[in-house]
């Protein structure tokens, strides 16, 4: 895709729908007049009497304490410079989603229009009252160390500026283990520091706090080589100045160890990085764009470690591996302010964190088979769940311990599982599905490419590089919708069924085959491949594409009946499903079958359940599965409770390896803290269940499509189960997101089936070998 195109699509991202990225949203029942009144006036006045009575209860009584100021005057914004307040707010507001997603904080976000120190201490000052934490953003060196330093000294809450600190722990992590990798000591290193403004000169501080040498330290601004020669330099950078005479970077990166980047991009060449000593580490960290090119530093040579701050590369030494986690356990122990120990306690945390067992679902989210500490993995991706109970537990204690708690934790498993409960994970696994998607691209044929919404998707998913899409149907028509909506489909196969007849020959004569005892001719064959449903689902049986998409302007039967004609089922299971993932706040449920069985028999639906069990599977999730009705276990009769009842004796008698329980109703399979006080006895009672089988269409379809409309979660589906090969059949009138989640599902598909495949075809030929 064109740059134009990405920057377009970066601005209808902020644009489209509500404008920005973040919103306030209630967390008390607002229904009644009864709610009103006790959420405002009258109701509102105790809490505001008790708060005047102890100040201290506005914790108890507001959101205070989780909500924390993002505040900038927009002074150094990422490296873009001194851009404005206005210009800053999608950079604070992405800040904010972050602090949201990551760790469950809130965030108001504040961008100040001034840059006299004074004005903007007295206005921060006069905000404690509202806030549990501030967070100082993008605001230019040397004011923002006066403007920290005075707020710290006046505040009673944690402040913290994270484009020093955050920064500075995150680096630090990653350097202490990049050093461990190359065999080189903290007190031996030559380290060659490009910038001399906030992220710099608070960085190169806590590298001497964990043992760097000053003597050892390079650091340079726009002017070059800070000597300590230079005339009327500033007490900041007097720190750091040399008395080496040297006057380029290029002078001092020559046999340098380390390079740390906090400047703008493209100030680093290749022959610098080729002058320096043998095993280098390379941190260029300039935002958006990297002191020097990824690829460049690494074609550079072979023996250096190289990190950026761009969340597209190996080794990402950015912020957000902190400051979500260190603001979440200072404000967890209502800490005063944010020191040392706690620092330290985080670099720990973060370096020691990589060096663990990566879990499944982050080689998962981020394609890989086996992240394993090394060169490419010095500090933990951003999307491990892990850091938020391992940092935050870990600054939360050094907060306790160094004396600015004013709360302690005494049970620190129950603090992990409430740290662990913030994780609503709504989109972390669509997430971690894309991720792995685009770790082997697949070819999905549209069948309906001759639709705006369709090309828009396969767009986006060729950009993603989730699939290679192939476009089926009349070329000039595709060529007109591309041309009149400005897409980018350079390079993409179009293909028109009606152009390739020696191909629709060989498929008509292949369904002909399939169908002759069925009452259909090879005429009607040929007839029924000028279907394009027919002719997508027969490339993908020729294996001249991977998956297909269909469905989006013609019915799901309609759709799916040339690729049950055509693919046909798995051998083991010769039924089809379809299976809705509901992203709700409480993680992915599974929904089956939602869109294909009308009214399953007893034993269909212990085919079903299987179905839906071995799907699961395959997004690395464990299966928890209720089997709903209307009834618990017996306490009503009826023929649906019973066949229920039934399906669920056969699987508990037949497959005691599948998890599964029932009949329940639908309450009591969520929420499992009531399942366990009413039928402690089931076998779902530790943990709420992830996966709900419906007792027939109508139920799992209406359950579905309720949800959904209520806003009450995004579906991702319907995922079409139990066919040989992948063919996905979106809803009449999906939106492009719902097209483009497809797709991605349908690429995970291929590529479990080929490992599948592979592992069978493994397992074998080890047997032939042994015999
Ligand atoms: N990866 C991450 O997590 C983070 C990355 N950063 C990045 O670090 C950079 C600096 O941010 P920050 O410290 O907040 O900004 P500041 O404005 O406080 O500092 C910028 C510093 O960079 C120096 N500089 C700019 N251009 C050059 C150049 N061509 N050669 C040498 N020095 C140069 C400036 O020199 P002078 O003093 O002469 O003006 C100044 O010292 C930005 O690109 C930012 O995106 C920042 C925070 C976190
Ligand atoms: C990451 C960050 O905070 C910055 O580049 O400014
Ligand atoms: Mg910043």
């Amino acid at each position: 895709m064109s740059k134009t195109n990405r920057k377009q699509d970066a601005l209808d991202y902020h644009s489209q729908g509500r404008p920005g990225k973040i919103q306030v949203v209630p967390t008390k029942p607002t229904a009644s007049q009864r709610d009103l009144t006790l959420a405002y006036s009258p109701g509102v006045a105790e809490p505001c009497l008790r708060i005047a009575d102890n100040t201290e209860d506005v914790y108890k009584y507001t959101a205070k304490g989780n909500l924390v100021a993002v505040i900038s005057n927009g002074t150094a914004v990422l490296g873009l410079g001194d851009i404005g307040p206005e210009a800053s707010k999608p950079v604070m507001e992405g800040k904010g989603l972050l602090f949201k997603i990551f760790a469950d904080i809130d965030v108001f976000d504040l961008e100040l229009d001034t840059k006299n120190i004074d004005d903007f201490v007295k206005i921060v000052k006069s905000l404690e009252p509202t806030f549990g934490g501030v967070n100082l953003e993008d605001i230019k060196a040397p004011e923002c160390f006066e403007i920290e330093r005075r707020l710290k000294e006046e505040m009673n809450i944690p402040v913290m500026h994270d484009d020093q600190h955050g920064t500075a722990i995150i680096s630090a992590a990653a350097l202490l283990n990049a050093c461990e990798l190359q065999k080189k000591k903290m007190d031996k290193i030559k380290i060659v520091v490009n910038g001399a403004g906030a992220a710099a000169i608070s960085c190169t501080r806590l590298y001497v706090s964990l043992g760097a040498k000053k003597e050892n330290i390079v650091m340079c601004d726009r002017t070059g080589v800070i000597q300590d020669s230079r005339p009327n330099l500033d007490a900041i950078k007097a720190e750091f100045a040399t008395s080496r005479k040297i006057n380029t970077l290029e002078e001092a990166m020559k046999d340098s160890d380390v390079f740390i980047g906090l400047s703008s991009a493209d100030t680093v060449t290749v022959e610098m990085l080729k002058s320096m000593a043998k095993n280098p580490i390379v941190f260029a960290m300039a935002n958006p764009n990297p002191e020097i090119a990824y690829e460049l530093a690494i074609s550079s040579r072979k023996d250096l470690i190289m990190a950026t701050g761009r969340s597209d590369y190996p080794n990402q030494v950015n912020n957000v591996l902190g400051f979500p986690y260190i603001f979440r356990g200072a404000l967890d122990v209502r800490a005063t302010a944010i020191n040392e120990p706690m620092k330290i306690a985080a670099v720990r945390a973060i370096a020691e964190l990589a060096k663990k067992t990566v879990p499944e679902a982050v080689n998962l989210a981020y394609n890989e088979k086996n992240i394993k500490f090394g060169k490419e993995y010095i500090i933990p991706k951003p999307m491990d769940l892990r850091l938020l109970t391992n940092v935050s537990a870990a600054v939360a204690k050094a907060a306790i311990e160094s004396g600015v708690a004013r709360k302690v934790i005494q049970d620190w498993d129950a603090y992990a599982e409430e740290l662990k409960g913030r994780l609503g994970g709504e989109d972390a696994i669509m997430r971690a599905i894309t991720n792995k998607a685009k770790s082997d691209p697949k070819r999905v044929v549209f069948a309906e490419a001759d639709n705006y919404k369709i090309l828009k998707a396969a767009q986006i998913v060729k950009d993603e590089n989730i699939a290679i899409p192939i476009l089926l149907g009349n070329k000039a028509a595709i060529q007109q919708i591309i041309e009149e909506s400005a897409l980018d489909l350079e390079g993409v196969t179009i293909i028109d069924p009606f152009l390739e007849p020696e191909r629709m020959q060989k498929y008509a004569e292949s369904l002909y085959q399939k169908r002759q005892r069925k009452g259909v001719t090879l005429f009607e064959a040929t007839k029924l491949l000028r279907d394009r449903n027919y002719f997508g689902a027969s490339m993908v049986e020729f294996g001249e594409a991977d998956a297909m998409i269909s469905g989006l302007t013609k019915n799901y039967a309609t759709t799916i009946k040339p690729a049950l004609q055509i693919i046909g089922t798995e051998a083991d299971v010769n039924r089809v499903a379809g299976m809705y993932m509901m992203m709700t706040k409480k993680g992915p449920v599974f929904f089956g079958d939602t869109t294909v069985n009308v009214d399953p028999t007893m034993n269909e639906l212990v085919d079903l359940t299987l179905l839906l069990d071995r799907s699961v599977r395959k997004f690395n999730i464990t299966p928890r599965i209720a089997m709903l009705s209307y009834s618990n276990f017996g306490s009503n009769e009826g023929i649906i409770p019973d066949k229920v009842k039934g399906a669920v004796k056969i699987l508990h008698e037949q497959h005691p390896d599948v998890l599964v329980d029932g009949e329940m109703q639908g309450n009591f399979a969520i929420n499992n803290a009531l399942l366990k006080d009413n039928f402690p006895f089931s076998r779902l009672a530790d943990a709420p269940a992830n996966t709900l089988v419906f007792p027939n269409l109508e139920s799992g379809n209406i359950a579905y499509k309720l949800l959904q409309e209520l806003g009450e979660a995004e579906a991702v589906g319907p995922i079409l189960l139990g066919l040989k090969k992948p063919v996905h059949i979106v809803q009449l009138g999906s939106s492009v997101r719902e097209i483009v989640n497809m797709v991605t599902i349908a690429v995970l598909d291929v590529q479990v089936k080929q490992q599948e495949a592979t592992a069978k075809k493994g397992g074998l030929l080890k047997r032939v070998a042994k015999k």
